[in-house]
């Protein structure tokens, strides 16, 4: 999740002997060869710069907030997922239950506002099926930690960290969790207050009772994403529609590749920047307030947008750590500026006083001196020091902004591709534009700073950061130590039978996890689900044969582009967004919702046969349709 400037990824990218390349075949920019490279060599390794597990999969898997990594033991991690389900199966009778009352288009009734009664029946059935195979109590047990399945010792990850402040976001040791602090966590954590000993995270080894783990953000309601309102599932987009586990989705225009927020803003027309300072904070959140490098930062308001964002859309949980991640870079990098300057001055000072004790002549000091003190900002200094300071701001906001400024940004509203069921594409591109702005209206009053807010801070800025998730995103999926415990209880049963022994120790195994693989039935498997940005990786275009595959690595923290053909010197680089096994007109559909079309050419070549098809000729020989499958 930490942020590399962008300089450093040209730099790696370089070094992985690809390049840049601002118009590729009429694509944008992409990426392209500088020499042969082989078929399964790495291309490029990458850190995302911000990722998110995605809200409706915490209750499925107790992971890592910073790498994604599962943490605590396969107990917790299957108690979690079993108290979830209930709760989640619960939640759906209750909202058939109560939908009549509520008209809240909740997810138990359909857009009429019909309850949806087959839905609980549904629910009840599997609740019943659930109960039949463990108890409450067990689930309970499984989740303090109390009970030690068989075999489960060798599935064991690292025990969960909790945030320092205590909202519920758990990490894998305290290295991730003070990473994530660092990176943007500090700004966004919306617990209330830090608990008595706020200390740095510990950096707990031991394998002891399982934390209870959270969904993040200031309320732990498990089921709140399926709160989601209409809208705003509509706008999810390709981000949010189960992309495939590495393919990045995107959109982009290449005229905008190094455009900063306040260049973007000024592409996408904003006025100028003091008219769009952010709010004063309410005054009920006064006691909640902080301030830290200088932002302040309001607790209250911040479990404001958290809920606001879990209502709606995650992807304004992303656009804020993008908007804090910027700001507290910025704010140290001005920290540091001035530290330094203040550095500079003071030797100068000092020689002053010893030259006037030396009794040399004042001329060769004042000037000197009082220059170097004109450059520190500060009120007390001389006119110009405002604009200097007002300068050092500036250069420290695109500085901390370069990471993000290879992503293609258009603004969310604008680039959502509408969905079929949409009539009247202004009223939604509307809607979007309003949630946007009601967004940024409540991170604007849980994180202010004049420094660089207004810059920052902005509805256009804030849209095209929004719209930068929407269009680059890349989807991780990080496999289940769940899975792997119960292949390996399955394997110990072939063992033993081909060992024709040890019966007894098999049936004794199975006779404690098989009742809990029956209740968890096809969901035991579920891996972490996540998105993320990643620098170079927003820069590669989409074909329908690529030579290359991306996958994670949640160790490392990585994405890795591989070749998976031989390419050479000079070719482009290329992922897939979707399911190339697909015939063209499906391709073409999926690929309408990343709001292009595909000149791959692959696509090419079928839009060239249908063409010759429908002309009555058919495909003429040496069209080359089809090709590498995903
Ligand atoms: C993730 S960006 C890739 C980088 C992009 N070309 C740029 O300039 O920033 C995806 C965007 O690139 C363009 N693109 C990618 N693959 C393409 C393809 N096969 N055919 C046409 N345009 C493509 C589209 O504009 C798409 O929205």
């Amino acid at each position: 999740m930490a942020g590399r400037p962008a300089a450093q990824v040209l730099l790696d990218a370089k070094a992985s002997s690809i390049e840049v390349q601002l118009d590729v075949n009429g694509k944008g920019k992409g990426l392209v060869a500088t020499r042969n490279i082989n078929e399964g060599e790495t291309v490029f390794v990458e850190r995302p710069l911000v990722s998110l597990q995605h809200l409706d999969n915490h209750g499925s898997a107790v992971v890592c907030q910073a790498c994604l990594r599962f943490v605590g033991s396969v107990e917790l991690q299957i108690g979690h997922k079993l108290r979830c389900l209930v709760e989640q199966l619960r939640g759906a009778q209750h909202g058939a239950a109560s939908g009549n009352q509520s008209g809240s288009g909740d997810s138990q009734e359909d857009e009429e506002g019909e309850v949806d009664l087959e839905g609980a029946l549904e629910a009840g059935e599997r609740l019943e099926q659930i109960y039949s195979h463990v108890t409450p109590e067990r689930i309970a047990d499984l989740c303090s930690g109390t009970v030690t399945l068989p075999l489960s010792d060798d599935f064991r990850r690292p025990p969960p960290v909790p945030c320092r402040r205590g909202c519920g976001a758990l990490y894998c040791g305290a290295g991730c969790e003070a990473e994530a602090w660092e990176h943007s966590h500090c700004l966004l954590c919306a617990a209330a207050s830090p608990p008595a000993d706020a200390a740095p995270a510990p950096a707990s080894t031991s394998a002891g009772p399982a934390e209870e783990p959270a969904a993040p953000g200031p309320s732990s309601s498990t089921t709140a994403a399926d709160e989601t309102s209409a809208a705003a599932a509509a706008a999810a987009g390709p981000s949010s529609s189960a992309v495939a586990a590495t393919d990045p989705s995107a959109a982009a225009a290449p005229t905008d590749a190094g455009a900063g927020p306040s260049a973007t803003a000024a592409a996408a027309g904003a006025g100028p920047s003091s008219s769009s300072a952010p709010p004063p904070p309410p005054a009920a959140a006064a006691a909640t307030e902080e301030e830290l490098y200088g932002i302040r930062v309001d607790r209250r308001a911040l479990a404001a947008f958290w809920d606001h964002a879990r209502e709606t859309n995650e992807i304004f949980l992303l656009a804020a750590q993008v908007v804090a991640a910027t700001l507290l870079r910025a704010a140290k990098l001005v920290a540091t500026s001035s530290a330094s300057a203040a550095s500079e001055a003071a030797p100068s000072q000092q020689q002053q006083q010893q030259q006037q004790e030396d009794g040399a002549t004042s001329t060769a000091a004042g000037p000197s001196s009082s220059s170097a003190s004109a450059s520190l900002p500060g009120p007390s200094g001389p006119s110009g020091a405002g604009g200097a300071h007002a300068g050092a701001c500036r250069s420290a906001l695109l500085a901390a902004w370069r990471p993000y400024k290879y992503g293609w940004k258009r603004c969310w509203w604008e680039s959502v591709a509408v969905p079929d069921d949409v009539e009247d594409e202004g009223e939604f591109r509307a809607q979007l534009r309003s949630l946007a702005s009601d967004s940024l209206e409540l991170l604007s009053a849980a994180i202010t700073d004049p420094r660089f807010g207004p810059d920052l801070l902005q509805l256009e800025v804030y849209g095209s950061i929004v719209g930068m998730f929407e269009l680059n995103n890349m989807g991780l999926s990080v496999a289940s130590p769940v899975e792997d415990f119960f292949l390996a209880v399955d394997e110990m049963d072939e063992l033993d039978e081909q060992e024709g022994g040890a019966a007894d120790n098999k049936l004794a195994v199975t006779k404690v996890t098989q009742p809990l693989l029956d209740a968890l039935d096809a969901e035991y498997a579920t891996p972490c689900e996540a998105t993320a940005f990643l620098a170079l990786q927003s820069c590669i275009n989409h074909s329908c044969d690529p030579n290359c595959t991306a996958a994670c690595d949640t160790g490392n923290r990585t994405v890795t582009v591989l070749a998976q053909r031989d390419i050479h010197a000079g070719e482009e680089i290329t992922l897939s967004y979707i399911d190339v096994s697909l015939p063209y007109k499906d391709r073409q559909a999926d690929l309408r919702d990343y709001g292009f079309v595909c000149r791959c050419q692959r696509c090419v070549a079928d839009a060239a046969a249908a063409r010759a098809k429908r002309q009555g000729g058919g495909a003429r020989g040496g069209v080359r349709v089809g090709g590498r499958r995903r």
